[in-house]
């Protein structure tokens, strides 16, 4: 029969309704009344035309079969809806074994709808990779049965719909007509009183109709309300009542079985669920066990979400390990030097230094040094005193005599003044030591130079360049070797260093001095260097310890871990941005889901927590497999510097919380997103 074939002769069911429900006896009129409608009324916001249901007032008697039919669009979901507390009505009283509706409060709500109702859908929203018992169990564990009791129900629920051989199967491996089967054994494992059914037939073929039409029907033999909308007239006259809706009114109520039949069926049994004892704890381990499987089902989504929380977390421990190990990597040079060594650098104001120190205005840097160095080692304690300066000489560097050969190279190289005292301090050395190095000492005469490696490279000199020569302008110094070590001076690779003797000839800057002291010693010594120096002036000089060096590193140092800390907050923060999406996107895709865990009676926080906890496990994860990630990556990039490690246990904290915090936020608003979620709009499928 067409959906219109419920429409015709309406006038005439219309006007029959109430007396035909009088004329032929209730079918159980003895039998007390389960659902009151009084005046109910349902309009959808921002829906213009007439209310989608108006004025309906019925009532429902324990253990009656109520099919509800009308044409598409009357208003028969809407209804079930309603009577099912997915949905709330915008007018009108309805009763729910003696509680009035409107007086509940959304908690209440679900819990009645999770003790008195259980639910079938056309679409059976089946959770297709759970198991069929797993499908079966779901009203159960919302509502927190005792865990060890749960299989006994499950079976006896699917032995109901004769599915007891398949609980063992995926439920996307069963047919479409034993899907609905299952739906039925999960509806009924909750015990319910009335079980509501929107066209659980409308996707099956004839037998599977006819066969689940029965088990509808053999539940309300058992004492269960049955209220069922159907299109189909045939699976309508299996049940004792037939409401026929019409543009959201109650158009005839008509009692269809034969009255005596329906009489001498036995009374309802009190059929209860059992109630909640399960512990709390064994529901937070039931929880975690449940966000456990979510994400092994869907390994895919689960890996890529651990994927962003282990690089966002990675990413943090190793960029925090490897700032530290380089800090400390700096300071610990530093610190070996800070035992026993200090700088004395002088004021950039030469006049009033060569007054200072009984000068001539025109003296050169070398003399200023000697008076410095002499001062100097006239302190207790100083061993040796080395020197070092820039020169800001402009003409070129040339093999040859330049007077001689105007057609040459011109080379124009960093030149540096240092002494060998300043050298063997700052650990530079000859590639193979060599007799001439006296030609570096700082009172040396005769012109001497030493090849930082790059610039021996760029004239064609080997390491070994005896007896080679070349000039600083016009004046010719021997070349006594190059460079092996550079120590602490890197900056000396391509740099041309010339011995004291030269310092007027390359104009050097007044000296910086390095003074080696015994050990402990620098910092006391660099107190009084000024007054030593310059007594008439101590500013002129000024000390700089390593140690002062050494703060100013460890100041770099922090800002490096700083910045890079910042770095990877934000690596962190777009990861769980991406985390986020994928959360929100899975919200979507789960909405039958949420749906069908909310029709049987799960809270609104619960689903909220469900899907925190979701994100917070993996983030746990990402975290804990981000934190060994990062330790791995420290410990080969630092072996590739040929750094120490430093390595704290509180990084591995650190990269956890990040993952289990960066789970939690990532996964709020899809959290509070799916707990939103209408429940009546996504049985629809809306
Ligand atoms: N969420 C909603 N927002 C606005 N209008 C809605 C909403 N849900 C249903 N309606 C409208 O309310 C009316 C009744 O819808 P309802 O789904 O209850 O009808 P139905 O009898 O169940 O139809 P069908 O047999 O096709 O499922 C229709 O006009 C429908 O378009």
């Amino acid at each position: 029969m067409s959906k219109s074939s419920w429409s015709q002769g309406a006038g005439r069911q219309s006007r029959r309704t109430r007396g035909s429900r009088r004329g032929r006896g209730s079918v159980s009129d003895e039998r007390p009344v389960i659902l009151r409608l009084a005046g109910i009324s349902r309009r959808y916001s921002g829906a213009e035309n007439a209310p989608a249901l108006s004025d309906v007032t019925l009532t429902v008697r324990e253990g009656e079969f109520v099919a509800i039919v009308g044409a598409s669009g009357a208003g028969k979901s809407t209804l079930l809806n309603l009577l099912g507390l997915l949905d709330t009505p915008s007018t009108g009283t309805y009763v729910v074994a003696g509680r009035r509706i409107d007086e509940l409060d959304e908690r209440a709500r679900d819990r009645l709808r999770a003790s008195t109702f259980g639910f079938v859908f056309q679409d059976s929203h089946m959770l297709l990779k759970e198991t069929v018992a797993g499908n079966a169990a779901l009203g159960l564990s919302i509502n927190d049965v005792d865990p060890a009791l749960r299989p006994g129900i499950v079976a006896a629920a699917l032995d109901t719909v004769g599915l007891l051989e398949k609980a063992g199967d995926l439920a996307g491996n069963v047919s479409g007509g034993e899907r609905q089967r299952v739906a039925i054994a999960r509806a009924i494992a909750t015990a319910p009183k009335i079980l509501l059914a929107d066209e659980p037939t409308g996707a099956l073929d004839t037998a599977n109709s006819t066969r689940v039409a029965r088990m509808l029907r053999d539940l309300n033999r058992d004492g269960v309300t049955v209220i069922m909308i159907t299109h189909d007239p045939s699976i309508a006259r299996t049940a004792d009542r037939v409401i026929e809706i019409s543009d959201g009114k109650v158009l005839s109520d008509e009692a269809t079985a034969d009255q005596a039949t329906v009489r001498g069926r036995r009374p309802p049994e009190t059929r209860e669920l059992p109630a909640a004892t399960q512990s709390s704890w064994s529901r937070v381990r039931e929880r975690i066990g449940a966000a456990i499987s979510h994400h092994t089902v869907h390994a895919a989504r689960a890996a890529l979400l651990l994927l962003a929380f282990t690089v966002g977390s990675g990413g943090l421990v190793t960029a925090i390990g490897l700032s530290q190990s380089a800090a400390a990597q700096v300071v610990g040079r530093l610190d070996s030097a800070a035992l026993d060594e200090f700088l004395v650098v002088p004021k950039n104001t030469p006049t009033a230094i060569r007054t200072e120190l009984a000068l001539p205005d025109d003296a050169p840097a070398s003399q200023v040094a000697e008076v410095a160095q002499q001062r100097l080692r006239g302190l207790d304690g100083v061993l040796s005193v080395g020197l070092t300066s820039i020169a800001e000489f402009d003409e070129g560097v040339t093999l040859l005599n330049p007077a001689m050969v105007a057609e040459q190279p011109v080379l124009s190289p960093q030149i540096r003044v240092a002494d060998r005292e300043y050298l063997r301090l700052r650990g530079v050395s000859l590639g193979t030591e060599h007799e001439s190095m006296r030609l570096f000492e700082r009172n040396a005469e005769a012109p001497a130079v030493i090849l930082g490696p790059a610039l021996a490279e760029r004239l064609g000199y080997a390491d070994q360049v005896p007896g080679s020569q070349l000039w600083i302008g016009s004046t010719s110094a021997a070349i006594i070797g190059v460079i092996g070590e550079l120590g602490e001076e890197p900056q000396l690779a391509s740099a041309l260093i010339v011995n004291p003797a030269l310092a007027a000839v390359v104009s050097a800057a007044d000296p910086t001095l390095i003074v080696q002291t015994e050990p402990g010693l620098p910092a006391g010594l660099a107190e009084v260097v000024g007054a030593t120096v310059a007594p008439g002036d101590p500013s002129l000089f000024t000390a700089e310890t390593v140690a002062d060096l050494r703060s100013l590193t460890q100041g770099v140092a922090s800002d490096l871990v700083s910045l890079i800390t910042i770095v990877s907050w934000v690596l962190l923060v777009l990861s769980s941005l991406s985390a986020a999406t994928a959360a929100y996107l899975s919200v979507h895709a789960r909405a039958a889901e949420i749906a069908l865990r909310r029709a049987v009676g799960e809270s609104k926080r619960s689903i909220w927590g469900q899907f925190v906890l979701e994100g917070v496990l993996v983030g746990l994860l990402g975290g804990v497999l981000g934190s060994a990630l990062g330790v791995v990556m420290l410990v080969v990039f630092a072996a590739q510097q040929g750094w120490t490690p430093t390595f704290n246990f509180a990084f591995l904290g650190v990269g956890v919380a990040a993952g289990a915090c960066t789970g939690i936020i990532a996964s709020l608003y899809p959290a509070a997103l799916a707990a939103q979620q209408d429940p009546a709009l996504a049985v629809r499928g809306t």
